[in-house]
């Protein structure tokens, strides 16, 4: 039975993969600050659901020695911190943004990648953003993190290749979150080719895509409805 790692997995696009590799036969070992009744709901023997600070490098450490004890097949950095700004406020904000954009994944890929090496298809995959390529400066230390992800992303898929491939996931407007403002919503539809909010589906459509095309690795792939290249 392959064995995923999902950090992130109380909500949104974490909780929908999670489900999704649940049905399609997989062992899921979901990452969380805290679980939510959603996850809880999925709770079975194929499901691992570990409760920890993301920013105790102890935990997250003691937490690798134990997972890397059994095979592990595929790493999905999901986590994220979505502050618009510059400051974000304080050089606090910015240190979560790098820790949970950048330190984390890095730390959990040096950790993990002798156990992905001995999978007989081992994947990373990093969710990062289509705007990690050219930033919304409304969300500038977001992106700028997002954008050190895809390097890092790039970093690792030479350090483990052949035995481990790594490519990243570049998403538009998937799911909008509940404060968003009805014109927001609208002003971002307007700026997708494909106008329509997509869900979750697509992004767990190219996971799959990406386990089974044994040649891709060292890539992103925009998942965006043609954001990245709006009329506007
Ligand atoms: N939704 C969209 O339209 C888009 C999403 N993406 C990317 O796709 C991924 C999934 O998106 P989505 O599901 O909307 O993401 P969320 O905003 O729901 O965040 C994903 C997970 O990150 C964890 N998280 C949230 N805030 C913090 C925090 N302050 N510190 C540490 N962990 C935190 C939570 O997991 P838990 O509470 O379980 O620990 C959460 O479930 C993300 O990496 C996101 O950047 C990129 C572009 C568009
Ligand atoms: N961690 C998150 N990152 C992002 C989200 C989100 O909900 N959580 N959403 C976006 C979308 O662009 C959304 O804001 C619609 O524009 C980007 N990243």
């Amino acid at each position: 039975m392959p064995h995923a790692l999902i950090t992130g997995g109380s909500r949104r696009l974490g909780l929908y993969m999670t489900e999704h590799l649940l049905a399609d036969g997989w062992q899921v070992t979901v990452l969380t600050r805290s679980s939510s009744a959603e996850l809880d709901r999925l709770r079975g023997e194929r499901l691992n659901i570990v409760t920890l600070d993301y920013y105790q490098l102890d935990q997250i450490k003691t937490f690798c020695q134990q997972i890397a004890a059994q095979p592990l097949d595929l790493l999905i950095h999901n986590a994220s911190l979505f502050v618009g700004g510059v400051d974000t406020g304080s050089s606090e904000a910015f240190g979560q943004l790098f820790h949970i954009h950048m330190q984390l994944p890095a730390l959990l890929n040096t950790e993990l990648a002798a156990a992905l090496a001995r999978s007989d298809n081992g994947n990373i995959i990093h969710m990062t953003d289509i705007y990690a390529e050219n930033p919304n400066s409304d969300y500038a230390l977001y992106c700028a993190t997002k954008a050190g992800l895809e390097n890092l992303s790039k970093s690792f898929a030479k350090l483990l290749a052949p035995q481990v491939r790594v490519n990243s996931i570049q998403p538009g407007a998937l799911k909008f979150l509940p404060d968003h403002s009805a014109e927001s919503k609208i002003q971002v539809l307007k700026d997708s080719l494909l106008p329509h909010e997509a869900g979750f589906e697509p992004i767990f459509q190219t996971v799959q895509y990406l386990l089974a095309n044994s040649f891709i690795t060292g890539t992103a792939i925009k998942v965006d409805g043609g954001r990245s290249i709006s009329r506007n």
